[in-house]
């Protein structure tokens, strides 16, 4: 039996044209990390209201070990006991102290145990020594940390967390994710992580989820998510990803019309699939029109035609713009998409 099983799931809100969540189906593992990416007002809060009982659907039902999850039309108290929610606004209470926000949610323990538990989980999250203070003296990051060492006090079996690393630096975002990801994979709890950046959700996830205008446009591993990308939509997340019209390819490279499909389809190359060669082994040849260092490689960005450019990854640093380069790559690495939206 699946921990989570999401059946068809759908809701409207009053006054909204457009269903917010529509006919969502997934299904969660004991212990599977699973990050929702999508665009902004696609429906990811929406999806995990619906999955913790904080809303209630207007169809479909949602499983939680086997039983149903009940909004709050039948629940005075909305939310599921085995399920903690991490929001964006991190719902602090505001006139207690951390350790007061803390052991609330600890509060059928005894006080020994609240004390040590609460010493871990600021330790956990970096923040050993604020259990005086008030959410008001800590900043944006410090107070989602709080929230989400409040949401793993109970160690629960289902973490929800609506984009929890927003207001944490690099530095401290790359070390909390490694640690809920351990923490995830360790204890068996399972977790739907939402977030904007696909980068975070290949680095973290088992399976990722792409929602659109509140459904579901494909579910696979990262892996799979960055090889096969199903429509240009999924593959646009990815920052080094050329969806382009084959047309406009064509139309450049009028040798080669018989070996692309000539239907009006796009298609997407990754820009470390292609590269500045010399002069001779060109493919084609474009003006140097952005440039961005990012460390490892440069990502530039080649003007092929007037409404045609590609994106490729370069580790040559002596590159202007406005520079003529040759590029090339394998026609056959040329990726199509298996949905059009
Ligand atoms: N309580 C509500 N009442 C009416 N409409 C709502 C409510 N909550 C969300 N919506 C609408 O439902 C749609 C989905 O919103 P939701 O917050 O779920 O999206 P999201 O993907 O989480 O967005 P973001 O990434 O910006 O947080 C939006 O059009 C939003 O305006």
């Amino acid at each position: 039996m699946s921990l989570l099983e999401v059946q068809q799931v759908t809701k409207k809100y009053p006054n909204q044209d457009s269903k917010a969540v529509n006919a969502v189906s997934f299904t969660l593992q004991k212990g599977e990390f699973v990050s929702l990416v999508g665009e902004s007002g696609c429906g990811k809060t929406s999806l995990l209201k619906l999955i913790d009982g904080k809303e209630d659907a207007d169809e479909g039902q949602v499983l939680f070990q086997g039983k149903k999850v009940t909004g709050p039309s039948q629940n005075l108290l909305p939310g599921h006991p085995g399920i903690e929610m991490v929001f964006q606004d991190f719902d602090l209470f505001p006139n207690q102290t951390v350790f007061q926000n803390i052991s609330y949610f600890l509060r059928r323990y005894q006080k020994w145990y609240q004390e040590e538990r609460i010493q871990e989980l600021l330790d956990m999250c970096g923040l050993l020594g604020a259990e005086k203070k008030y959410p008001r003296e800590l900043s944006g990051g410090e107070q989602q940390r709080i929230a989400l060492a409040r949401a793993m006090a109970n160690s629960p079996q289902l973490l929800l967390m609506d984009e929890p690393f927003s207001n944490l630096d690099a530095l401290l975002k790359n070390r909390l994710k490694h640690q809920i990801a351990d923490l995830v994979h360790q204890t068996g709890t399972a977790a739907v992580f939402v977030t904007h950046d696909v980068m975070d959700a290949l680095s973290l996830s088992d399976k990722i989820i792409i929602m659109k205008k509140g459904e579901l446009v494909q579910v696979a591993t990262p892996q799979t998510l960055y090889q096969y990308p199903a429509t240009p939509y999924v593959a646009r997340f990815f920052p080094n990803s050329n969806v382009f019209s084959i047309n406009a390819l064509s139309a450049l490279l009028p040798q080669a019309v018989d070996v692309l499909p000539q239907n009006g389809q796009e298609a997407f190359l990754r820009a470390e699939e292609i590269e500045i060669c010399p002069e001779g082994d060109a493919l084609l040849t474009g003006i140097v029109k952005r440039l961005e260092y990012l460390g490892a490689y440069t990502q530039v960005q080649i003007q092929l035609s007037k409404d045609f450019s590609l994106r490729v990854n370069s580790t040559n640093i002596n590159l202007s713009l406005g520079e003529q380069v040759p590029i090339r790559f394998d026609l056959k690495s040329l990726h199509y998409f298996t949905k059009k939206k």
